[in-house]
């Protein structure tokens, strides 16, 4: 990729605002490149597949939007090296990545909003007006409010740290350690009982902050075998009486019911540690978290 393809791409982008399919007009008026040079360039992104042609004109792909968030990491020299993915059979949309200053991290990929379906009625219908911009708008707001999310919470509650975010792409603190549902709780150094209760901890320090997780469970706890854990997977957190204001969304806030969302987190890891002797009633806990 050259500099004038990085141009052209980000003029796509930008065009996405205002249409479905860019026509080639308008990409000419904007880039100023001359016929020649710009059929060459677009051809050049149709060919790396960042972008795709129709009868009406050009559009962004997705992996022409991967391709610019990863330039910006890598023009703000925050990241040296992308990896593979995280984890096995994987949807594929965490990656391991390598830090300018040679740390490593995690590089989380949003795509297509696929929480935005937690995010309310009005949210569905504010983006169903606006369907050609739908992915890039919903995919970049997603990754936007888990980043403020994590900003809210870090370093108080174990949660990743956030390190940067571009367009749907984030870059988060990495834990070498595998999803809870994975390890043999007993194998590791940490009681059970004990890590219950660490755990309920930070969900109420969460929600002290003005978080609900809401999509908590053994799979969205990540732990090692020294037993230290992250609370990891943010994006559809609830908002304790807005407290926490991290949502811009253009239209009037949705009300969650949030003793509903609350309990049913406390009941998925209730359930998980069931096996391991864990038996506490749902009303303590509940009572427990939400006491000041
Ligand atoms: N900070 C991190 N450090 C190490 N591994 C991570 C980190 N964040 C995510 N992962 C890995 O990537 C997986 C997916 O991450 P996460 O749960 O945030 O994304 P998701 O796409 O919302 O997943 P899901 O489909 O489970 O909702 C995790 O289950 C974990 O294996
Ligand atoms: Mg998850
Ligand atoms: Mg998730």
């Amino acid at each position: 990729m050259e500099e004038n393809d990085w141009k052209l791409l980000r003029i796509v982008e930008i065009s996405m605002k205002n249409h479905e399919w860019v026509p080639i007009q308008d990409l000419k008026r904007k880039t100023g490149f001359h016929e020649k040079e710009l059929a060459f360039r677009i051809s050049r992104l149709n060919k790396f597949r960042f972008t795709n042609k129709s009868n009406y004109g050009y559009r962004l792909s997705h992996y022409g939007y991967d391709a610019l968030a990863m330039n910006a990491f890598i023009k703000k020299e925050l990241i040296t090296g992308i990896g593979g993915k995280v984890g096995v059979g994987k949807e594929g949309n965490v990656y391991h990545v390598l830090l300018t200053n040679t740390r490593e991290a995690v590089l989380k990929l949003h795509i297509l909003g696929r929480t935005c379906f937690s995010m309310g009625k009005r949210y569905r219908e504010y983006l169903a007006n606006k369907r050609h911009i739908s992915w890039l708008y919903a995919s970049r707001l997603t990754a936007e409010r888990e980043f403020n999310i994590l900003s809210h919470l870090f370093p108080i509650v174990k949660v990743p740290e956030p390190i940067e975010q571009n367009r749907h792409a984030l870059i988060i603190g990495k834990l070498h350690g595998e999803e809870l549902k994975r390890v043999d709780v007993e194998k590791l150094d940490v009681n059970p009982e004990e890590l219950f209760m660490k755990i309920i901890k930070e969900v109420k320090k969460a929600y002290s902050l003005g978080f609900i997780h809401g999509d908590l469970s053994e799979f969205n706890v990540l732990i090692n075998s020294e037993g230290d854990f992250l609370i990891i997977d943010w994006p559809q957190a609830i908002e304790v009486g807005k407290k926490g204001k991290v949502d811009k969304l253009p239209f009037e806030e949705v009300e969650y019911d949030e003793e509903f969302y609350l309990k049913r987190d406390l009941e998925n890891l209730l359930r998980y540690f069931k096996k391991y002797g864990v038996d506490e009633s749902l009303d303590k806990l509940y009572n427990y978290v939400i006491e000041k």
